[in-house]
């Protein structure tokens, strides 16, 4: 039997972040404590993305506060798809309970990308980041005029040292026409390859486009908000994506079933942060030492005051 204890959490961002979805300017979060009866404890953290199909945060809040006092494993085992930042919260903390004082992988060994502020200010921001050690940016798309948007990415294409790589993140955010000038730019960086990929270019209920658009250019496309959870992730695999897989972990259910599908599937995994604190970013980052093919997405300390 275990018992439960969590604090909701909110962390202010030292400036806005600005996609496609709007803008986001808090992060809200549950952190939670697991105890067994040996008396053991385990940490692990919700962090809900609505605008991703995850659970809200009162979805969440709602299904901690009804837990019984003492619970089973079974109970922990048999939490909801609808949930799936809960399958996470709960699946770590029972991992950090249970598990061998974590070999902790090989962690620092991991890349990161860093990501940019939107829009101009990007360009002021990149060289701090080099000077930490990032060569790896990402940049968010289909937020102001294709025009707008262009000349920035060239620009910042021109300012960034040839070893570094840009990611194009457009959060589902242009059309098929939109998302073929911005590939064309892309296929036109090559060989040289400054752009790595362009994240999630069409929404979600736009896969067959996104495939075609795949086959019909070399820089690869990344799937983010079509494959934000386990089950939406195997449904794409399943339907023969060809290309990069963003795998945010704090909202795709639980490890455990994230790290059995990656382990038997050889895909091309980005794993990427979705602003959750240092509990729920340890137990990414331990899946992604393991699973990761490219630089992750956690390079985002620079996001928050604190
Ligand atoms: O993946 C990264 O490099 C940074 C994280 C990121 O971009 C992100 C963070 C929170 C919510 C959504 C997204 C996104 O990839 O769209
Ligand atoms: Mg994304």
């Amino acid at each position: 039997m275990f018992r439960l204890s969590f604090q909701p959490y909110q962390r202010r961002f030292k400036q806005a972040l600005r996609t496609h979805h709007g803008l986001w300017s808090q992060r809200d979060g549950i952190l939670l404590q697991l105890e067994d009866e040996r008396g053991r404890m385990g940490k692990g953290e919700i962090a809900p993305l609505p605008w991703f199909g995850s659970e809200t945060l009162e979805e969440a809040l709602y299904f901690c506060r009804h837990l019984p006092a003492r619970f089973s494993l079974h109970e922990l085992e048999a939490i909801s798809e609808a949930l799936p930042a809960c399958q996470f919260g709960f699946g770590s903390a029972l991992e950090s309970l249970s598990h061998r004082p974590a070999a902790s992988e090989n962690k620092e060994a991991l890349l990161h990308s860093a990501l940019l502020p939107t829009g101009k200010a990007a360009l002021t921001a990149w060289p701090a980041l080099w000077k930490r050690g990032y060569r790896t940016y990402k940049l968010k798309i289909g937020v102001s005029s294709l025009a707008t948007e262009q000349d920035l990415c060239r620009t910042l294409l021109s300012e960034l040292p040839p070893s570094a790589q840009l990611r194009l993140d457009a959060n589902g955010g242009l059309d098929a026409q939109t998302a073929q000038q911005w590939l064309e730019i892309c296929d036109g960086s090559r060989p040289t390859s400054d752009i790595e990929y362009l994240e999630q270019p069409l929404p979600v209920n736009q896969f067959e486009d996104m495939l075609r658009l795949s086959k019909q250019y070399t820089t690869p496309i990344a799937l983010d908000e079509s494959v934000a959870t386990l089950p939406q992730l195997i449904h794409c695999y399943e339907k023969g994506w060809p290309g990069i897989f963003v795998i945010k972990p704090a909202i795709s259910g639980y490890p455990q079933q994230l790290r059995q599908f990656c382990q038997t599937h050889a895909i091309d995994a980005v794993f990427s942060s979705v602003f959750e604190t240092e509990i729920g970013r340890h137990a990414c980052l331990q899946l992604a030492a393991t699973l990761s093919t490219r630089a992750v997405g956690f390079g985002l300390d620079h996001w928050f005051a604190d």
